[in-house]
């Protein structure tokens, strides 16, 4: 395979320990997964997940314990040296008396070819505060200047890890249109996030991971659509009760159960069978079909898969 045919990214039963005094740390566990180019992918999970480990190890930032790393047909390190990809990270030390201008003139003088200064200083939306010194600028202004860092090698795939964390809502915004245009010309992104809403707005394909392992990935549609579920609350009749909520309970697309006087409320991935059966085995009525939240969907979603019952 040559890298122009080859994928962006593709990750082979990737795994990293960390020592530590109460034994390794296992923050990926055998990750098997193939990245497209041109594709927009959020890696979503929550604290602890292994996003930044995954990340660090496509930027050849760490080595694999095992399995393999390959970046547009490369190994991640030939492929950094190569400009084909750049990183926007958590970290990542900015000069503070430098002015905005000057640290991407800085960093442009350490590439033998590099896009022009001006124009990555206005896709970044920075060409207002160009003069300001980066000491006086705001987070969100900071991760935009190490955004325009990021595009100065023009790279092929561009990784984000957590960028818009700590930033408001207008200024995240605005990071995320920046973001827009440089997907629509054919880059592709993959970033981690914390936030479904962000996934779900940016994404055209959202990888879930829980506890080092892949837990879902699919379209964003998709996955927005097995993790919001549905809510179906009933009454039951107080002598079938509880044997309903036992059937239910072991049911693999039910994620929770929860009784309050005679009335059952069944969190599923599949509203449609919980009704049907609670209409026609249990004798239920007072039926009502709801939708959850998108933040308690991806907690269920995360925890009921460790549970085992997200196929
Ligand atoms: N250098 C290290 N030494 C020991 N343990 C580590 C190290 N780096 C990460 N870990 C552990 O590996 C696990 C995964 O961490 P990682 O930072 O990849 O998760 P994450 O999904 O990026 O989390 P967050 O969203 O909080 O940044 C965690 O349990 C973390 O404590």
């Amino acid at each position: 395979m040559t890298p122009t045919d080859s994928a962006a990214v593709e990750l082979t039963g990737l795994s990293k320990s960390f020592p530590s005094r109460a034994g390794a740390v296992r923050a990926v566990k055998g990750i098997d997964l193939t990245i497209r180019r041109g594709e927009i992918v959020a890696f979503l999970g929550p604290n602890g997940a292994g996003k930044t480990t995954t990340l660090d190890l496509v930027l050849g930032l760490t080595s694999p314990t095992s399995g393999d790393v390959r970046v547009l047909g490369r190994s991640p390190r030939e492929a950094v040296r190569a400009g084909q990809v750049s990183a926007v990270l958590q970290t990542g030390g900015l000069l503070r008396d430098l002015s905005v201008r000057e640290t991407v003139q800085m960093i442009a003088s350490t590439y033998a070819v590099h896009a022009p200064v001006d124009d990555v200083v206005r896709r970044a939306g920075l060409t207002p505060i160009e003069k300001r010194r980066v000491s006086k600028c705001s987070g969100g202004e900071q991760q935009r200047l190490r955004f325009a860092l990021a595009l100065l090698p023009d790279p092929d795939l561009l990784i984000l890890d957590e960028p818009t964390a700590g930033m408001d809502v207008q200024s995240r915004r605005a990071f995320w249109d920046a973001m827009k245009v440089e997907a629509d010309a054919g880059r592709t992104v993959l970033f981690a996030t914390h936030y479904l809403e962000e996934a779900d707005a940016f994404a055209g394909r959202i990888v879930l991971v829980a506890d080092g392992e892949i837990v879902a990935d699919g379209p964003t549609d998709e996955i927005r659509a097995r993790a919001l579920g549905r809510r179906v609350s009933a009454r039951v009749p107080s002598e079938r009760l509880p044997d309903a909520v036992a059937h239910l309970r072991v049911m693999a697309i039910v994620h929770d159960v929860a009784v309050e006087q005679n009335r059952l409320t069944v969190e599923s991935s599949d509203s449609d069978a919980v009704a049907r059966e609670l209409l026609t085995s249990w004798g239920a009525h007072d039926l009502e079909i709801t939708s959850g939240s998108l933040e308690s969907a991806f907690i269920a979603l995360t925890r009921s898969d460790t549970e085992g019952a997200v196929a």
